[in-house]
Protein backbone atom coordinates (compact mmCIF):
# COMPACT_ATOMS: atom_id res chain seq x y z
CA UNK A 1 0.00 0.00 0.00
CA UNK A 2 1.33 3.53 -1.09
CA UNK A 3 1.03 5.62 2.20
CA UNK A 4 -1.56 8.31 2.07
CA UNK A 5 0.69 11.54 1.70
CA UNK A 6 2.16 10.01 -1.20
CA UNK A 7 -1.37 9.70 -2.49
CA UNK A 8 -2.48 12.93 -1.73
CA UNK A 9 0.96 14.15 -3.50
CA UNK A 10 0.91 12.33 -6.28
CA UNK A 11 -3.08 13.05 -7.07
CA UNK A 12 -1.56 17.28 -7.21
CA UNK A 13 1.40 16.36 -9.68
CA UNK A 14 4.16 17.46 -6.92
CA UNK A 15 7.63 15.90 -8.44
CA UNK A 16 9.06 16.17 -5.19
CA UNK A 17 6.86 13.07 -3.50
CA UNK A 18 9.10 10.32 -4.58
CA UNK A 19 12.15 12.07 -2.81
CA UNK A 20 9.91 12.10 0.03
CA UNK A 21 8.59 8.80 0.13
CA UNK A 22 12.82 7.82 -0.22
CA UNK A 23 13.21 10.04 2.64
CA UNK A 24 10.66 8.48 4.98
CA UNK A 25 11.97 4.81 3.98
CA UNK A 26 15.64 5.87 4.70
CA UNK A 27 14.42 7.51 8.39
CA UNK A 28 13.87 4.40 9.69
CA UNK A 29 12.84 6.59 13.22
CA UNK A 30 9.91 7.99 10.99
CA UNK A 31 6.48 6.67 11.76
CA UNK A 32 5.23 6.37 7.97
CA UNK A 33 4.69 3.21 6.57
CA UNK A 34 7.14 1.48 4.50
CA UNK A 35 6.82 1.19 0.76
CA UNK A 36 9.10 -1.49 -1.22
CA UNK A 37 9.30 0.77 -4.42
CA UNK A 38 11.07 -1.83 -6.18
CA UNK A 39 8.93 -4.94 -5.50
CA UNK A 40 6.37 -2.46 -6.79
CA UNK A 41 8.36 -2.01 -9.66
CA UNK A 42 9.38 -5.38 -10.40
CA UNK A 43 5.54 -6.41 -9.89
CA UNK A 44 4.53 -3.60 -13.25
CA UNK A 45 7.59 -4.99 -15.21
CA UNK A 46 6.67 -8.74 -14.88
CA UNK A 47 2.71 -8.17 -15.42
CA UNK A 48 3.77 -6.49 -18.72
CA UNK A 49 5.93 -9.14 -19.61
CA UNK A 50 3.59 -11.82 -18.93
CA UNK A 51 0.66 -9.96 -20.74
CA UNK A 52 2.65 -9.33 -23.83
CA UNK A 53 4.05 -13.36 -23.63
CA UNK A 54 0.90 -14.91 -23.16
CA UNK A 55 -2.05 -12.76 -23.89
CA UNK A 56 -3.80 -13.13 -20.84
CA UNK A 57 -3.92 -10.86 -17.48
CA UNK A 58 -2.90 -13.18 -14.67
CA UNK A 59 -3.87 -12.85 -10.98
CA UNK A 60 -1.13 -11.44 -8.45
CA UNK A 61 -0.51 -14.87 -7.03
CA UNK A 62 0.39 -16.14 -10.36
CA UNK A 63 2.79 -12.86 -11.54
CA UNK A 64 4.53 -13.30 -8.12
CA UNK A 65 5.17 -17.13 -8.36
CA UNK A 66 6.65 -16.51 -11.97
CA UNK A 67 8.69 -13.09 -10.76
CA UNK A 68 9.99 -15.41 -8.17
CA UNK A 69 10.59 -18.62 -10.45
CA UNK A 70 12.84 -15.83 -13.20
CA UNK A 71 14.62 -14.44 -10.32
CA UNK A 72 15.76 -18.01 -9.28
CA UNK A 73 16.67 -18.75 -12.57
CA UNK A 74 18.76 -15.96 -13.00
CA UNK A 75 20.93 -16.44 -10.02
CA UNK A 76 21.10 -20.25 -10.72
CA UNK A 77 22.91 -19.27 -13.65
CA UNK A 78 25.73 -18.02 -11.65
CA UNK A 79 25.66 -20.25 -8.73
CA UNK A 80 25.72 -23.17 -11.04
CA UNK A 81 28.42 -22.04 -12.89
CA UNK A 82 30.77 -24.73 -11.05
CA UNK A 83 28.96 -27.49 -13.33
CA UNK A 84 30.41 -26.22 -16.29
CA UNK A 85 33.74 -27.31 -14.97
CA UNK A 86 34.18 -30.64 -17.02
CA UNK A 87 30.31 -31.51 -17.03
CA UNK A 88 30.63 -34.82 -17.91
CA UNK A 89 33.32 -36.10 -14.87
CA UNK A 90 31.08 -33.09 -13.41
CA UNK A 91 27.62 -35.12 -13.32
CA UNK A 92 29.20 -37.92 -11.32
CA UNK A 93 30.95 -35.65 -8.77
CA UNK A 94 28.73 -33.52 -8.55
CA UNK A 95 25.65 -35.55 -8.59
CA UNK A 96 23.72 -34.10 -5.76
CA UNK A 97 24.39 -30.28 -7.33
CA UNK A 98 23.17 -31.79 -10.61
CA UNK A 99 19.46 -32.13 -8.96
CA UNK A 100 19.04 -28.59 -8.41
CA UNK A 101 19.56 -27.34 -12.04
CA UNK A 102 17.43 -30.35 -12.91
CA UNK A 103 14.40 -29.81 -10.42
CA UNK A 104 14.39 -26.06 -11.48
CA UNK A 105 14.34 -26.65 -14.95
CA UNK A 106 11.02 -28.87 -14.49
CA UNK A 107 9.17 -25.86 -12.27
CA UNK A 108 9.81 -23.94 -15.05
CA UNK A 109 8.63 -26.19 -17.85
CA UNK A 110 5.32 -26.94 -15.61
CA UNK A 111 4.53 -23.21 -14.95
CA UNK A 112 5.49 -22.22 -18.71
CA UNK A 113 3.85 -25.26 -20.63
CA UNK A 114 0.34 -25.15 -19.29
CA UNK A 115 0.34 -21.27 -20.14
CA UNK A 116 1.68 -21.80 -23.48
CA UNK A 117 -0.69 -24.67 -23.94
CA UNK A 118 -3.59 -22.48 -22.52
CA UNK A 119 -2.73 -20.04 -25.36
CA UNK A 120 -2.83 -23.02 -27.92
CA UNK A 121 -6.91 -23.50 -26.84
CA UNK A 122 -7.35 -20.18 -26.63
CA UNK A 123 -6.03 -19.46 -30.59
CA UNK A 124 -7.99 -22.44 -31.75
CA UNK A 125 -11.13 -22.12 -30.18
CA UNK A 126 -11.34 -18.56 -31.41
CA UNK A 127 -10.48 -20.12 -34.70
CA UNK A 128 -13.31 -22.37 -34.89
CA UNK A 129 -16.11 -19.74 -33.02
CA UNK A 130 -15.25 -16.73 -34.26
CA UNK A 131 -14.64 -15.41 -31.75
CA UNK A 132 -13.87 -16.88 -27.99
CA UNK A 133 -16.39 -16.32 -24.94
CA UNK A 134 -13.58 -15.20 -22.86
CA UNK A 135 -12.55 -11.51 -23.44
CA UNK A 136 -10.79 -10.32 -26.83
CA UNK A 137 -7.31 -10.76 -26.40
CA UNK A 138 -4.42 -8.80 -28.27
CA UNK A 139 -2.14 -11.33 -30.48
CA UNK A 140 0.27 -12.78 -27.78
CA UNK A 141 3.99 -13.18 -28.19
CA UNK A 142 3.80 -17.01 -28.09
CA UNK A 143 1.25 -17.23 -31.26
CA UNK A 144 4.27 -15.82 -33.69
CA UNK A 145 6.12 -18.50 -32.41
CA UNK A 146 3.32 -21.29 -32.99
CA UNK A 147 2.63 -19.96 -36.42
CA UNK A 148 6.59 -20.22 -37.35
CA UNK A 149 7.35 -23.25 -39.96
CA UNK A 150 10.45 -24.59 -40.63
CA UNK A 151 10.84 -23.59 -44.12
CA UNK A 152 12.58 -26.84 -45.86
CA UNK A 153 10.78 -28.90 -43.80
CA UNK A 154 7.60 -27.23 -44.41
CA UNK A 155 5.95 -28.44 -41.22
CA UNK A 156 5.63 -26.11 -37.83
CA UNK A 157 8.07 -26.82 -34.99
CA UNK A 158 7.69 -28.61 -31.50
CA UNK A 159 7.50 -26.36 -28.65
CA UNK A 160 10.88 -26.89 -28.26
CA UNK A 161 11.90 -25.74 -32.05
CA UNK A 162 9.95 -23.17 -32.16
CA UNK A 163 11.40 -21.82 -29.64
CA UNK A 164 14.77 -22.38 -30.83
CA UNK A 165 14.32 -21.04 -34.88
CA UNK A 166 13.19 -17.17 -33.28
CA UNK A 167 16.44 -17.29 -30.54
CA UNK A 168 18.34 -18.85 -33.71
CA UNK A 169 17.66 -15.83 -35.90
CA UNK A 170 18.29 -13.28 -33.77
CA UNK A 171 21.59 -14.89 -32.35
CA UNK A 172 23.04 -15.35 -36.06
CA UNK A 173 22.18 -11.82 -37.09
CA UNK A 174 23.98 -10.70 -34.16
CA UNK A 175 26.96 -13.23 -34.80
CA UNK A 176 27.16 -11.57 -38.27
CA UNK A 177 26.51 -7.94 -38.05
CA UNK A 178 26.72 -7.13 -34.40
CA UNK A 179 25.35 -3.38 -33.41
CA UNK A 180 28.99 -2.74 -31.61
CA UNK A 181 31.80 -4.18 -33.23
CA UNK A 182 33.88 -3.36 -29.58
CA UNK A 183 32.73 -3.77 -26.31
CA UNK A 184 33.48 -0.49 -24.20
CA UNK A 185 37.32 -0.13 -23.42
CA UNK A 186 37.63 -2.29 -20.38
CA UNK A 187 40.34 -1.87 -17.87
CA UNK A 188 43.25 -4.28 -16.56
CA UNK A 189 43.10 -4.33 -12.99
CA UNK A 190 46.03 -6.86 -12.51
CA UNK A 191 49.32 -7.38 -14.83
CA UNK A 192 48.63 -11.00 -16.36
CA UNK A 193 49.71 -13.31 -19.25
CA UNK A 194 47.67 -14.07 -21.60
CA UNK A 195 48.55 -17.03 -24.83
CA UNK A 196 52.33 -15.71 -23.94
CA UNK A 197 51.87 -12.19 -23.71
CA UNK A 198 52.41 -9.99 -20.91
CA UNK A 199 49.10 -7.68 -20.28
CA UNK A 200 50.38 -4.90 -18.04
CA UNK A 201 48.58 -3.68 -15.25
CA UNK A 202 45.86 -0.34 -16.37
CA UNK A 203 46.20 -1.36 -19.36
CA UNK A 204 42.98 -0.67 -22.15
CA UNK A 205 41.48 -3.51 -23.69
CA UNK A 206 39.38 -3.58 -26.33
CA UNK A 207 37.62 -6.70 -26.88
CA UNK A 208 37.32 -6.95 -30.77
CA UNK A 209 33.03 -8.33 -30.93
CA UNK A 210 33.01 -8.26 -34.93
CA UNK A 211 36.28 -10.45 -35.38
CA UNK A 212 35.05 -13.26 -32.99
CA UNK A 213 31.76 -13.65 -34.66
CA UNK A 214 34.06 -14.28 -37.97
CA UNK A 215 37.11 -16.64 -36.55
CA UNK A 216 37.05 -19.27 -38.98
CA UNK A 217 38.60 -21.48 -36.04
CA UNK A 218 34.97 -20.79 -33.98
CA UNK A 219 32.62 -20.64 -36.86
CA UNK A 220 32.48 -23.13 -39.92
CA UNK A 221 31.63 -20.89 -42.83
CA UNK A 222 31.56 -17.73 -41.22
CA UNK A 223 30.20 -15.87 -43.85
CA UNK A 224 27.15 -17.78 -44.21
CA UNK A 225 24.22 -16.69 -42.48
CA UNK A 226 22.85 -20.47 -41.02
CA UNK A 227 20.55 -20.57 -38.53
CA UNK A 228 21.60 -24.23 -38.04
CA UNK A 229 24.43 -22.97 -35.88
CA UNK A 230 22.26 -22.43 -33.08
CA UNK A 231 19.28 -25.22 -33.71
CA UNK A 232 21.09 -27.26 -31.63
CA UNK A 233 21.06 -27.59 -27.58
CA UNK A 234 24.52 -28.66 -26.34
CA UNK A 235 25.32 -32.00 -24.78
CA UNK A 236 23.76 -31.24 -21.31
CA UNK A 237 20.88 -30.32 -23.76
CA UNK A 238 21.15 -26.35 -23.16
CA UNK A 239 20.37 -23.62 -26.34
CA UNK A 240 23.14 -21.31 -26.98
CA UNK A 241 24.46 -19.31 -24.09
CA UNK A 242 24.62 -15.46 -24.92
CA UNK A 243 25.94 -14.91 -21.91
CA UNK A 244 29.32 -16.64 -22.27
CA UNK A 245 28.92 -18.12 -18.87
CA UNK A 246 29.39 -21.82 -20.10
CA UNK A 247 31.66 -20.86 -23.50
CA UNK A 248 32.23 -17.83 -25.11
CA UNK A 249 32.24 -18.03 -29.21
CA UNK A 250 30.66 -14.70 -29.54
CA UNK A 251 29.75 -11.33 -27.50
CA UNK A 252 27.91 -8.90 -28.96
CA UNK A 253 26.19 -8.09 -25.23
CA UNK A 254 30.04 -8.63 -23.35
CA UNK A 255 30.24 -10.93 -21.17
CA UNK A 256 31.27 -11.32 -17.18
CA UNK A 257 30.37 -8.64 -14.93
CA UNK A 258 30.02 -5.85 -17.26
CA UNK A 259 27.53 -7.55 -19.55
CA UNK A 260 25.10 -5.58 -21.14
CA UNK A 261 22.20 -5.29 -18.55
CA UNK A 262 19.46 -5.21 -20.83
CA UNK A 263 20.44 -8.32 -22.98
CA UNK A 264 17.80 -10.07 -21.97
CA UNK A 265 15.00 -7.13 -22.92
CA UNK A 266 17.40 -6.25 -26.10
CA UNK A 267 16.28 -10.66 -27.03
CA UNK A 268 13.32 -10.12 -25.92
CA UNK A 269 12.41 -6.97 -27.93
CA UNK A 270 14.43 -7.89 -31.05
CA UNK A 271 12.43 -11.06 -31.24
CA UNK A 272 8.93 -9.57 -30.59
CA UNK A 273 9.44 -6.87 -32.91
CA UNK A 274 11.40 -8.40 -36.18
CA UNK A 275 9.32 -11.59 -35.79
CA UNK A 276 6.13 -10.16 -34.40
CA UNK A 277 4.82 -7.31 -36.25
CA UNK A 278 6.75 -7.64 -39.69
CA UNK A 279 6.43 -10.11 -42.60
CA UNK A 280 9.92 -10.02 -44.30
CA UNK A 281 9.88 -10.32 -47.67
CA UNK A 282 12.48 -9.10 -50.39
CA UNK A 283 11.37 -6.26 -52.81
CA UNK A 284 11.53 -7.59 -56.73
CA UNK A 285 14.23 -6.02 -58.09
CA UNK A 286 16.07 -4.63 -55.17
CA UNK A 287 18.92 -6.88 -53.87
CA UNK A 288 19.03 -6.46 -50.20
CA UNK A 289 22.75 -4.77 -49.25
CA UNK A 290 23.89 -6.01 -46.53
CA UNK A 291 26.92 -3.53 -45.92
CA UNK A 292 27.32 -1.94 -42.83
CA UNK A 293 27.56 1.95 -42.12
CA UNK A 294 28.27 3.43 -38.59
CA UNK A 295 25.74 5.16 -37.19
CA UNK A 296 25.53 5.43 -33.56
CA UNK A 297 25.82 1.41 -33.99
CA UNK A 298 26.80 -0.30 -36.89
CA UNK A 299 23.41 -0.01 -38.76
CA UNK A 300 22.33 -0.95 -43.08
CA UNK A 301 23.59 1.14 -45.27
CA UNK A 302 20.68 0.88 -46.97
CA UNK A 303 17.56 0.31 -44.94
CA UNK A 304 15.31 -2.16 -45.27
CA UNK A 305 12.36 -0.14 -45.84
CA UNK A 306 10.69 -0.81 -48.66
CA UNK A 307 11.34 -4.63 -48.08
CA UNK A 308 8.89 -4.63 -44.43
CA UNK A 309 5.24 -5.49 -44.73
CA UNK A 310 3.50 -4.34 -41.68
CA UNK A 311 1.21 -7.73 -40.60
C1 LIG B 1 20.77 -5.45 -29.52
C2 LIG B 1 20.79 -4.60 -28.52
C3 LIG B 1 22.00 -4.35 -27.62
C4 LIG B 1 23.31 -4.74 -27.78
C5 LIG B 1 23.94 -5.58 -28.90
C6 LIG B 1 24.03 -4.22 -26.63
C7 LIG B 1 25.39 -4.41 -26.42
C8 LIG B 1 26.08 -3.88 -25.36
C9 LIG B 1 27.51 -3.99 -25.18
C10 LIG B 1 28.46 -4.71 -26.14
C11 LIG B 1 27.83 -3.38 -24.03
C12 LIG B 1 29.24 -3.23 -23.45
C13 LIG B 1 29.58 -4.43 -22.58
C14 LIG B 1 31.02 -4.38 -22.15
O1 LIG B 1 31.74 -3.43 -22.43
O2 LIG B 1 31.49 -5.34 -21.50
C15 LIG B 1 26.62 -2.85 -23.47
C16 LIG B 1 26.54 -2.15 -22.28
C17 LIG B 1 25.40 -1.58 -21.80
N1 LIG B 1 24.14 -1.67 -22.32
FE1 LIG B 1 23.64 -2.66 -24.01
N2 LIG B 1 23.16 -3.54 -25.81
C18 LIG B 1 21.91 -3.60 -26.38
C19 LIG B 1 20.75 -3.04 -25.87
C20 LIG B 1 20.68 -2.30 -24.70
C21 LIG B 1 19.47 -1.69 -24.20
C22 LIG B 1 18.10 -1.81 -24.88
C23 LIG B 1 19.81 -1.06 -23.04
C24 LIG B 1 18.96 -0.27 -22.07
C25 LIG B 1 17.66 -0.40 -21.99
C26 LIG B 1 21.22 -1.27 -22.81
C27 LIG B 1 21.93 -0.80 -21.73
C28 LIG B 1 23.29 -0.97 -21.55
C29 LIG B 1 24.04 -0.39 -20.43
C30 LIG B 1 23.48 0.48 -19.30
C31 LIG B 1 25.37 -0.79 -20.58
C32 LIG B 1 26.56 -0.41 -19.69
C33 LIG B 1 26.82 -1.54 -18.71
C34 LIG B 1 28.10 -1.29 -17.89
O3 LIG B 1 28.92 -0.47 -18.27
O4 LIG B 1 28.25 -1.94 -16.85
N3 LIG B 1 21.71 -2.03 -23.84
N4 LIG B 1 25.56 -3.15 -24.29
Amino acid sequence: MLHPSLVKSRSKHRPWALSILIHRLLDKSNSATEVMVLDHIKHAIYSLLVFMCFGDKMDEARIKQITDLKHRALLATIQFKILNIFPRVGKIIFRNRWKEPTTLRKEIDSMFIPLIQARVKYVEEKAKDGVHKKEEQPVAYVETLLNLELPEEKRKLTLMKRWLVSAAVILEGLRRHPPSHFLLPHRVGEEMELSGYVIPKNSIIYFMVREMGLDPKVWEDPMEFKLERFLNTDRNGEPFDITGNREIKMMPFGAGRRICPAYDFALLHLEANFIWHFEWKPVEGDDVDLTEELDFTFTMKNPLTDCLLYK
